[in-house]
């Protein structure tokens, strides 16, 4: 049941929950400002000093600065459950945003100009259901699990760019992904709320070489919507401002650990902003590596050390940054996977399909970056967050 008041903190509604904790609406009481409090529950009962050990720990992540990063304001102790108070984003995630484009904004902005809320706003829940159902080919858990009424967020500040002329060429169909079903996550995927539907992948593999990973082939319509121009102009925007917050968060010793598209959001200004960093050692450390019966951090992103339980550095973060460019690139994950063991396997021993094997007008230049930030070897990779702003503008 959702707690009406947190410290001082009164609740508001519930805007997601993910594999730590639940994220609230809230405001607080003593200067009346809308925050976002994540609630980490669902884990093993913890002791008030371990919570609050937890929270001091937390409470450097308050000391951070960052245009990128989200604000953490403050942090406390509920019913033995640890708290922080962020900074509200009135934004969605990555995914959702690329999947933005100007025509749905116009087609939102007139048809909710009649039913516009008092402040002049539309609601966050319906572009997230509309962007992740219509053109990302999957209605994404966090959209379909938002309350009604949720959050407000003006559509409109995104509505800047010309509406694609073939829009209806390139709309998915009822028979297309849009109308089916959200695929239920595998409890050992992780928490990743933008999980890819793998019934979008219907044809038949190829096989790239020896020892790599077979190609599938995608829908013509799906990829030329992966490389519309503005999405590929956001996607590299967006990238070179994760770039920043990246290099801020690492120069302050931190690694994110559990960097993935939903951790990813971007505001109306459309400035992005990185969350939940460093939540994962802190956790490890403290619940040791489960948290619930499940490793802290989310499978699909981890660096090969990650997955060794080896010893990490930023280099593990900008791993998981490849993954999720070749996923934003293709449509896929670069390891396709039945369960944990075959999905370690893959990331540990298998070579991935080239991302211009599968989608062959992909950018190039963001193509190589993301084979290079996968590699399986650290020192294989760029070895700074720096080094991919710099072949990003390249
Ligand atoms: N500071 C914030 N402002 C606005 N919305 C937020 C904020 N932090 C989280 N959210 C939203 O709350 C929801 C739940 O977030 P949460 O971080 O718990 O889930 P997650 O990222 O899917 O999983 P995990 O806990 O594994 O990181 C997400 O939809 C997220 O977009």
């Amino acid at each position: 049941m959702r707690p009406n008041l947190i410290g001082p903190y009164r609740v508001l509604e519930t805007l997601g929950s993910g594999g730590i904790g639940t994220v609230y609406r809230a405001l607080d009481a003593r200067s009346n400002e809308a925050v976002a409090l994540k609630l980490l529950s669902g884990g093993p009962a913890m002791d008030s000093r371990a919570a609050k050990r937890l929270v001091r720990e937390f409470e450097t992540l308050a000391d951070l600065s960052h245009p990128n990063v989200v604000k953490v304001y403050d942090t406390g102790v509920f019913q033995s459950s640890p708290y922080l108070v962020m900074e509200l984003i009135e934004g969605l995630t990555l995914r959702e945003y690329l999947s933005l484009r100007g025509e749905e904004l116009l087609s939102q902005a007139s048809s909710a100009s009649n039913s516009k809320s008092a402040s002049g706003s539309f609601l966050r829940t319906q572009a997230a259901a509309s962007a992740s159902a219509s053109v990302e080919g999957s209605v994404s858990r966090e959209s379909a699990s938002s309350e009604a009424g949720g959050g407000l967020f003006d559509l409109s500040a995104f509505a800047e760019e010309a509406p694609s002329e073939d829009m209806a060429a390139m709309r998915f169909g009822s028979s297309g992904s849009a109308a089916r079903l959200p695929v239920q996550m595998e409890p050992w995927l992780g928490s990743d709320s933008d999980e890819l539907d793998p019934l979008d992948f219907e044809l038949p593999y190829d096989v790239a070489g020896p020892g790599a990973e077979p190609v599938k082939r995608e829908t013509a319509a799906r990829l030329e919507e992966l490389n519309r121009p503005e999405r590929v102009g956001r996607l590299k925007d967006a990238l070179l401002q994760i770039c920043e917050a990246l290099a801020y968060i690492h120069a302050h010793g931190l690694v994110h650990r559990d960097l993935k598209p939903s951790n990813i959001m971007v505001d109306e200004d459309r400035q992005v902003r990185l969350m939940d960093f460093g939540l994962a050692k802190f956790l490890a450390d403290d619940a040791g590596m489960t948290l619930d019966g499940r490793m802290v951090g989310t499978f699909r992103y981890m660096s090969p050390e990650q997955i060794l339980g080896e010893p990490l550095d930023g280099r593990s973060d900008l791993y998981s940054l490849g993954v999720i460019l070749y996923e934003l690139m293709t449509g896929r994950p670069p390891f396709d996977a039945k369960s944990p063991v075959d999905l370690w396997h893959k990331v540990l021993e298998t070579e991935p399909p080239p991302v211009l094997a599968i989608n062959q007008n992909g950018d190039p230049q963001l193509a190589r970056v993301a084979h290079r930030l996968i590699r399986k070897e650290p020192d294989d990779r760029f070895q700074t967050a720096e080094e991919v702003y710099e072949a990003l503008s390249e």
